[in-house]
C-alpha cells in the first residue's frame, strides 16, 4: 500500500482548518490609519503584570532571584515563529532544500542591520533540520517582494499540510512594538511541541493521545508513526486521539485530515475515564494470537488541561486573569487523567506527562502523586541525554501552596474548611492529615505507618519527608522532570515528565499489607491482567470520590476559561483586517454550522450524536470497485472497509483503515462498543456526484485522500502523463483529449471508460513508463475522463502547490525547459463539482 502519510498526500481535501475563537491579541481593535498616511495608530496595551503571580512564582523559586527581571521581560514580549516541515509528506526533503539552498540566502539579503543575523535558521535541538525558525513578521512578508515569494511557500505548504506553523504570534506593547520595527522583527513563533519527542514513538506503537484537541501534537505523532513507512505499507501502529470537547474533537479532524492516515481513531471520552476494552477471558481463548484482548498502548501522551500559565506570551489577557485557584482547581483533574493513563499504558510503555503551565502543584505534585499512587510500578525517567540541545531546568523538590493568601507548607496546616479544596496530593509529601499527626506522634516508626491505611485511600508515603515542620520536600527524583522557561531558549514556558510502566499497576485503593514493601509491587505469582482491570475498576471509583471533592463549579468555569485560551488563533494587530483570518474564521464558522445541521439528521449509532461505525462488506458494491479501477486482489480489503451509515443502500463514503485500527475497532465490538468514535479511517471510495456520475459504470470514485494507498494495487483507468501534459492539466484543469502534446497520451485518455481515473506523473520515455513502480517519489492525481476532455479532480491550492514542486523538482534534474507550454484551451465543462472541500467525515452530510 501507498503509505497514507507517506508517500504523499492526497490531492484534494485538505483546505486547513483554523480555530475560529477570539484573539486576544486583537483587543481592542486599533482605529485606522490617519488621513494624512502617516501610522499614527496608539496602541492601548495590556496590563503585563500580576503582583499575584510574582509574589507566587518569586515564592515557589521556579528560578533564581537574579533571573526574574528577564524571565519576566521575556514572557512580556511576543512569542517567535516558527514551522516543522512534517517529516512523513513526500515532498519533506525538497522543501528542507529549498529552504537550505534558496530561502536561507535570498532571505538573508533582506536583514537590515542591528536585527537578527539569520532571516531563518533551523532550531539546533529540533532533529534533522526540520525546525525552523523566522525572524519576518507577516507584514513583512506581505510588502516585500522577496519575502512575498517566501510567505508564499508558507500559506500554501501549510494549507497542504507540508509543513506546519507551529504558532503564530504577536503582541507588542508599545515599546516593544517600536523597538521591533527598528530592528526588523515582529517575530513568529517558536514553542515547538516538544512533548512528543520525548515519547519515543516508533512506527508500530498504539499510542493513545488523551487530551488531543486541537491536535498539533496528535499531528505530529501520526507524523513520526509514519515517517519510516514504506511505500506498499501501512505502519503497524496507530494513534488513538481523545478530547472531551465535541466542537474541539472536530477541529482535531480537521486538522489530522492534511495527514490522510488510516492509522487514526478520533474518540470523545473523559480522559479519566477512557474505557478499558478488555474482553473476557472465555472471548480471548478463541484465537488470542491474531487478535488483541485489551486496549492497552505502548505510548500515552497526557497533555492535560492546564491554567496555561506557560502561553502568557499568546494570549496576554491571562495576566489580568491569572491567579492560583487556576491550578489548584485541575490538580485533582490532572492526577486522575495521568493515573487512568498509567494504567491504560503497556508495562515497558512510556508516557509522557505534560502541561503548559509553570505551577508545581499542575506539574511536580500531579507527578509525584502519580509515582505515589502506582507504588513503584512507574518510574520518572531521566532524559537527561535526550534532545541535549534543549536548554530545560530541573523539576522542583520542594513548593508550598498558597490558599485564600496563606502559604501552606504541610497538608496539617490546611484548615478543615479548606480541605475539600486543597488537597494532601498538592504538597511534597502528599501526606494528609492523619498521616502527619501520626509521624509526629510516632517517630521512628514511619516505616509502620506508612503501612498503613490513609484517610483518602492513598498509598501513604515512604518517599518524603519534612525538613522542618511546615516545608516539605519530595524524596522522588523530581528534579528528572524538566521545566522549560521561556528567556532560555525565546519560547513560552512548559513543563514535561516523562514516566516508564515497569510492573502492572497495583489496586490503588488495596490496602498494602503489613511488612510488604511498597517500592515494588512485582507481579509474581499474581494474574497480571487481572490486576489491571482491578485497576481500572477502583480508578474509577477513586475518580468519582475525587472528583466530588473538588469544587465543581469552580472546576467547570476554569476549565471553560482554558478550553478558551488554548484553542485560539494568535495574530497581530496588522492583522486584524486580514483578508486570510476573515476567509479562516468563515471556514470554521462554516463547517461548525454543518456540524451542528449534521447532528439533527445523524442515524443514531450506540452512542448519541455520533455516526455508527460499520464494517463495510458489500461484495457488489466492491467488486464492481475491483473491476472498474482494476484493482489487485494483494490489496487487503478485507476487514479494511468502514461505513458511517447504518443503511448499506445509502453509503456515500467508505473509509479504509490499517490492520491496527480494525483490531482495535474488532475488539471495540466484542466488548460491546466502549470506544466513542468520532472519526475513524482514510476515507478511501466516494458516491459520484458529478451529472455524468449516473451514467458512469462504477458509481464510485476513488477519493484524493486514499489515493497514496490504493495507487500501487491500481491496473486500469490509470494513465502516465508527460511532464509537459500533466503540467498543462494542472494549469488548465480540463484538457480537450485532442489538446495534449502527446498525441497518445490524449488517445489512451480517450480510450478509458467514462469516470474517475488516476494520472501520474511519467518520469521519462515511453519505455520507462511500460516499466513504471510506485515509489515514495511517484505523484499521482486524481481525474475524471469525460466524453471529450480529462479534467483535474483536486483543488486549485493543490494544483498550485504542485506546480510549484514540479518546478523545483524538473528544473534540478532537467533544466526549464522541460515545461514548454503548449496552448491548452480550458474546458471546464466536465468536471465540475468533483474539486475537494474538507469536509466532517460523518456519513449523513
Ligand atoms: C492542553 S489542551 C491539549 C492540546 C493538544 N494536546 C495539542 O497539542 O493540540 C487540553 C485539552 O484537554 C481537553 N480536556 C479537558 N478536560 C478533559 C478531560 N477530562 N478529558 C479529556 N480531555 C479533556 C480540552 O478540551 C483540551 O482540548
Amino acid at each position: 500500500m501507498g503509505g497514507g502519510g507517506r508517500g504523499g498526500r492526497s490531492r484534494t481535501q485538505r483546505k486547513h482548518f483554523q480555530q475560529s475563537r477570539e484573539n486576544v491579541w486583537k483587543h481592542p481593535k486599533p482605529p485606522p490609519p490617519s488621513q494624512n498616511g502617516d501610522d499614527n495608530r496608539t496602541w492601548t496595551l495590556f496590563a503585563t503584570q500580576n503582583s499575584a503571580f510574582n509574589e507566587y512564582y518569586k515564592e515557589q523559586r521556579i528560578l533564581a532571584s537574579e533571573e526574574w527581571d528577564t524571565f519576566v521581560e521575556v514572557l512580556r514580549t511576543p512569542l517567535p515563529a516558527t514551522f516543522r516541515i512534517n517529516s512523513s509528506s513526500q515532498f519533506s526533503a525538497d522543501i528542507r532544500s529549498q529552504l537550505e539552498n534558496d530561502f536561507v540566502q535570498s532571505l538573508q539579503a533582506e536583514v537590515v542591520e542591528g536585527g537578527e543575523r539569520e532571516a531563518i535558521r533551523p532550531l539546533l535541538w529540533y532533529p534533522e533540520n526540520l525546525a525552523w525558525h523566522t525572524i519576518f513578521s507577516r507584514m513583512q512578508l506581505r510588502k516585500n517582494q522577496t519575502l512575498e515569494r517566501f510567505h508564499e511557500f508558507l500559506k500554501l505548504e501549510n494549507e497542504i499540510g507540508n509543513i506546519t506553523r507551529q504558532e503564530a504570534v504577536s503582541m507588542f506593547s508599545l515599546s516593544t512594538f517600536l523597538a521591533m520595527i527598528n530592528s526588523v522583527s515582529l517575530k513568529w513563533l517558536i514553542a515547538m511541541q516538544v512533548p512528543p519527542l520525548f515519547l519515543d514513538v516508533h512506527s508500530n506503537h498504539y499510542v493513545l493521545d488523551m487530551c488531543a484537541a486541537p491536535g498539533s501534537k496528535t499531528f505530529q505523532l501520526l507524523d513520526i508513526i509514519h515517517q519510516s513507512c514504506k511505500v506498499g505499507s501501512l505502519p503497524d501502529g496507530m494513534v488513538m486521539a481523545n478530547d472531551l470537547d465535541v466542537q474541539r474533537c472536530n477541529l482535531l479532524i480537521h486538522q489530522t485530515k492534511r495527514m490522510c492516515t488510516a492509522n487514526l481513531i478520533v474518540t470523545n471520552h473523559e480522559a479519566q475515564h477512557f474505557p478499558g476494552c478488555r474482553l473476557n477471558r472465555k472471548h480471548d481463548t478463541m484465537d488470542s494470537d491474531q487478535h488483541i484482548s485489551q486496549l492497552l498502548f505502548d505510548r500515552v501522551l497526557c497533555d492535560v488541561p492546564c491554567s496555561g500559565d506557560g502561553t502568557l506570551r499568546k494570549a496576554p489577557d491571562l495576566w489580568r486573569k491569572w491567579n492560583t485557584g487556576m491550578g489548584h482547581g485541575l490538580h485533582s483533574l490532572q492526577v486522575l487523567i495521568a493515573l487512568r493513563g498509567a494504567s491504560l499504558l503497556k508495562v515497558g510503555g512510556r508516557m509522557v506527562y505534560s502541561t503548559c503551565s509553570m505551577n508545581p502543584i499542575e506539574n511536580e505534585a500531579v507527578v509525584a502523586e502519580i509515582l505515589r499512587r502506582c507504588g513503584g510500578s512507574v518510574e520518572l525517567v531521566d532524559v537527561s541525554h535526550e534532545l541535549p540541545q534543549l536548554i530545560r531546568r530541573p523539576g522542583l523538590r520542594g513548593w508550598k501552596v498558597l490558599d485564600k493568601g496563606t502559604w501552606l507548607g504541610s497538608y496539617k496546616d490546611v484548615p478543615k474548611s479548606r480541605r475539600s479544596v486543597v488537597h494532601p496530593s498538592m504538597f511534597p509529601s502528599g501526606r494528609s492529615f492523619q498521616d502527619l499527626f501520626d509521624s509526629s506522634h510516632n517517630v521512628g516508626m514511619q516505616n509502620d505507618i506508612n503501612d498503613g491505611d490513609s484517610e483518602d485511600g492513598l498509598q501513604a508515603t515512604e518517599n518524603s519527608m519534612t525538613n522542618d515542620s511546615t516545608e516539605e520536600v519530595s524524596n522522588f527524583p523530581l528534579e528528572r522532570c524538566m521545566r522549560i522557561v521561556p528567556h532560555d531558549q525565546n519560547t513560552g514556558a512548559f513543563f514535561i515528565a516523562v514516566l516508564q510502566k515497569v510492573y502492572p499497576l497495583p489496586a490503588i485503593q488495596g490496602k498494602p499489607k503489613k511488612g510488604t514493601s511498597k517500592k515494588h509491587v512485582k507481579p509474581a505469582s499474581l494474574d497480571i491482567e487481572d490486576k489491571e482491570v482491578l485497576q481500572v475498576d477502583s480508578l474509577e471509583n477513586t475518580t468519582k470520590e475525587v472528583l466530588e471533592a473538588v469544587s465543581v463549579a469552580d472546576l467547570n468555569e476554569i476549565e471553560s476559561n482554558i478550553v478558551d485560551l488554548e484553542v485560539r488563533p494568535s495574530v497581530s494587530h496588522e492583522e486584524w483586517n486580514s483578508g486570510d483570518e476573515a476567509r479562516e474564521t468563515e471556514n470554521a464558522e462554516t463547517i461548525a454550522r454543518m456540524t451542528q445541521g449534521k447532528r439533527k439528521l445523524q442515524i443514531q449509532g450506540k452512542w448519541r450524536g455520533v455516526d455508527p461505525v460499520i464494517f463495510f462488506k458489500d461484495d457488489i458494491i466492491m467488486n464492481s470497485i475491483k473491476a472498474f479501477y482494476g484493482i489487485d486482489e494483494q490489496f487487503p480489503f478485507n476487514g479494511h472497509l468502514i461505513s458511517r451509515n447504518n443503511d448499506p443502500n445509502h453509503v456515500k463514503r467508505i473509509y479504509y483503515v490499517s490492520k491496527s485500527v480494525k483490531d482495535v475497532l474488532e475488539l471495540n465490538f466484542s466488548v460491546g462498543q466502549q470506544l466513542k468514535i468520532a472519526s475513524i479511517g482514510l476515507k478511501m471510495f466516494e458516491r459520484q456526484s458529478s451529472r455524468e456520475g449516473s451514467s458512469a459504470p462504477c458509481s464510485f470514485r476513488i477519493s484524493s485522500e486514499g489515493l497514496p494507498v490504493i495507487l500501487p494495487y491500481i491496473t486500469k483507468q490509470i494513465l502516465h502523463a508527460s511532464p509537459v501534459d500533466f503540467k498543462c492539466l494542472l494549469q488548465n484543469r480540463a484538457v480537450r483529449f485532442a489538446d495534449f502534446v502527446d498525441t497518445e497520451f490524449g488517445e489512451k485518455a480517450a480510450n478509458l471508460k467514462l469516470g474517475c481515473c488516476v494520472v501520474v506523473l511519467g518520469k521519462g520515455n515511453r519505455a520507462d513508463l511500460e516499466s513504471f513502480q510506485v515509489d515514495e517519489s511517484t505523484i499521482a492525481i486524481g481525474g475524471w475522463k469525460g466524453r471529450a476532455s480529462l479534467t483535474v479532480m483536486v483543488t486549485e491550492t493543490d494544483c498550485q502547490e504542485l506546480l510549484e514542486r514540479l518546478l523545483v523538482r524538473l528544473d534540478a534534474e532537467h533544466g526549464s525547459s522541460v515545461l514548454v507550454d503548449k496552448q491548452s484551451n480550458n474546458v471546464g465543462d466536465e468536471g465540475e463539482g468533483f474539486e475537494g472541500k474538507t469536509t466532517v467525515t460523518n456519513e449523513s452530510s
